[in-house]
């Protein structure tokens, strides 16, 4: 018996609470994939079921990893579609394994940081917006497992539907079309995946996901050299990443070690954001050097990279990202979404994004 014959055995014996029947005969399995010992397949399900599907998403799980030859399993859910047929095709193996283009997007830039918490999510959703509002066709995949934020920063919630069982329909807002794996696993789940489950995954959400036709596909990446950063570029085209750091020392220690990575992977690199530049009290306009200023001007220059702008550490760009419609969007006239808006100009006219 083939493994995916054994896969699909193992999955017969689990019930579908709902429906009464095993998952396969009720439809639920979709996109059965069996790559080596990894397999991975989506359970289309109820939205409003999904909490009673989670316990049945994870034995599922369980049962596949179960079949002998079998290293790794991801399954996830998405939202059940009334016309969709089940589709249980092998996908055709790639026939090259270097980075592959994602169909229909022309650029990837990746977003990276060094340390955690430096503003990477909140500075690839006002550049997304602002590349929108100048007019670019803009994807944003939210790629940071850990602490998936980009569905609170552009207003979006719920589960994305997959209409025939092997895409996913992405969301979007303020003309960005966005996919966040955050919408796709819970985050219980997340925090504890590896390797080659958040391989997978990246690559579905890069492949199986309708992103359409796009000038740029913005990739926010978690925190670090992990996983995520390593399989974005060894299997996809990145055409340049930007790294994001604050001015102190420690984060700029780490945003190195960001560009020492991207260096050795061959992904260039686009270019340094200084976050949290200066403090303008939201009261007075008073500026402050709360982390100290110009570290990573300073820094751009030693390591010959570009500086492509300071965002300032204001009150405005916090809330209006915390509800869900960020600064270039609720108050584009600002000098604070203008420090955007100048970077998003800047990417258009060198032919980044
Ligand atoms: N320039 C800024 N001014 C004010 N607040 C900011 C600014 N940049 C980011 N923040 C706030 O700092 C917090 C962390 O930002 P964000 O989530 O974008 O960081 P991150 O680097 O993506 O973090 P993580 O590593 O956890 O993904 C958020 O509450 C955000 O609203």
């Amino acid at each position: 018996m083939s493994t995916r014959d054994a896969v699909l055995a193992n999955l017969r014996k689990i019930t579908d609470p709902v429906s009464g029947q095993d998952i396969v005969s009720a439809g639920l399995v979709r996109a059965l994939n069996v790559e080596g010992g990894t397999v991975r397949f989506v359970l289309e399900i109820d939205p409003k079921q999904a909490d009673k599907m989670e316990p049945v998403r994870a034995t599922a799980e369980a049962a596949a990893r179960e079949v002998a030859g079998v290293e790794t399993v991801s399954a996830m859910m998405t939202a059940h579609s009334e016309k969709a047929p089940p589709d249980l095709k092998p996908k055709p193996k790639p026939s090259q394994t270097g980075p592959q283009p994602v169909a229909g997007v022309d650029r990837i830039i990746a977003v990276a940081s060094g340390k955690g918490g430096v503003g990477k999510s909140t500075i690839s959703a006002n550049l997304a917006c602002a590349l929108a509002a100048e007019g670019r066709r803009v994807g944003l995949l939210d790629a940071d497992v850990y602490g998936p934020s980009q569905p609170r920063m552009l207003g979006v919630s719920g589960r994305p539907a997959s209409p025939d069982g092997k895409t996913i329909l992405p969301l979007r807002n303020h003309g960005v079309t966005m996919m966040s794996m955050g919408l796709m696993v819970n985050e219980a789940q997340a925090v504890v995946w590896r390797g080659p489950m958040l391989m997978g995954a990246l690559q579905q959400m890069m492949n199986q996901v309708q992103w359409g036709a796009l000038d740029v596909l913005i990739v926010d990446l978690p925190p670090g050299t992990g996983d995520v950063q390593m399989t974005l570029s060894q299997k996809f085209v990145v055409d340049g990443v930007i790294v994001v750091s604050t001015p102190q020392d420690v984060a700029l220690i780490d945003a190195r070690k960001g560009i020492d990575m991207f260096r050795q992977l061959k992904v260039p690199i686009v270019g340094m954001i200084e976050n949290m530049s200066t403090h303008i009290c939201s009261n007075c306009g008073h500026e402050e050097h709360v982390f100290g200023h110009g570290g990573v001007a300073a820094e751009a220059r030693a390591l010959d990279v570009p500086l492509l702008g300071e965002i300032p550490l204001h009150l405005d760009i916090r809330v209006t990202s915390d509800s869900g419609a960020p600064i270039v969007v609720t108050r584009p006239d600002s000098s604070q979404a203008e420090a955007f808006r100048r970077i998003a100009r800047d990417l258009v006219a060198q032919g980044q994004a």
